[in-house]
């Protein structure tokens, strides 16, 4: 099998906010593959997340895309270099209606590329299509996850960033937007997603990344660390006398 293209290289990356929280994460991201960014309550994965977009501080490090550097680059400019995210929570315009919430995903393109992307969006998400009347504050929480991707991917990123894309939903509404992902991969996506539902995120993926208090504990194929006992205890609930072999 030929090797895949790095399409994201983080080397040596201390993010943060006023100090440092993650720190010195090297990390080759190959394109069209699904990445889980893994870790307990309050390990870093959101800073880390949202470091790639550019949306925290980075004190030390580089972010190639595409073997550039864009770790200076404003958020917008990232979009413009082919990253989208979703980030952690709903958000979307509750109060404007799903085409409203699609136009304003695609604000920053052209009247023509805009009805292009929406159509785009919707032929992937024909849910989408039967509510563009509808409120999005409406839509079940899974729609809404669904509508708030749709808008990330107007702008059609190659690398998409999910911040706990499962958040608050139902273990069935979870199951759909894990296969919602896995979709993207098939549509050339690469993707990054941090993630609490750790063995849904595990089953969708190529490779994890398992961060610890900032660093990281853990990477590699997403089968191997989902059987690796260090993580079935930590994430998984299993009895420690019983993991270890
Ligand atoms: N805006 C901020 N300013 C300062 N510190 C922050 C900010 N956001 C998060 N932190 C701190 O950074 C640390 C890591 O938080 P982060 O949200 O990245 O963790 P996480 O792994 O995503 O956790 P969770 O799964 O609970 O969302 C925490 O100690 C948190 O208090």
């Amino acid at each position: 099998m030929p090797e895949k293209k790095v399409i994201l290289e983080l080397q040596d990356m201390c993010v943060g906010y006023s100090e440092p929280i993650v720190r010195n994460v090297s990390l080759k991201v190959e394109e069209n593959t699904i990445w889980s960014l893994i870790g307990g309550n309050g390990a870093g994965k959101s800073t880390l997340l949202k470091s790639l977009f550019g949306l925290t501080r980075c004190f030390s490090g580089t972010l190639l895309l595409d073997g550039a550097p864009i770790q200076n680059l404003s958020p917008a400019e990232r979009v413009r270099k082919g990253m989208g995210i979703v980030p952690q929570g709903r958000c979307n315009f509750p109060l404007m209606s799903v085409r409203e919430n699609l136009e304003m995903g695609a604000y920053t393109l052209s009247h023509s590329e805009a009805k292009r992307a929406m159509e785009r969006v919707l032929q992937m998400f024909p849910v989408l299509r039967q509510k563009l009347g509808e409120s999005a504050g409406n839509l079940s929480g899974g729609e809404q996850q669904i509508l708030e991707t749709a808008m990330a991917l107007e702008t059609g990123p190659r690398v998409l960033l999910l911040d706990e894309p499962s958040l608050g939903l139902s273990p069935k509404m979870q199951q759909e937007v894990f296969e919602n992902v896995e979709s993207l991969r098939g549509e050339g996506l690469t993707v990054i997603m941090a993630e609490q539902n750790i063995l849904g995120s595990l089953m969708i993926s190529d490779r994890a990344f398992v961060l610890d208090l900032g660093t990281k504990l853990m990477e590699g194929a997403a089968r191997e660390v989902l059987e690796d006992p260090k993580i079935k205890v930590a994430f998984l609930g299993a009895d420690p006398e019983e993991a270890v072999e």
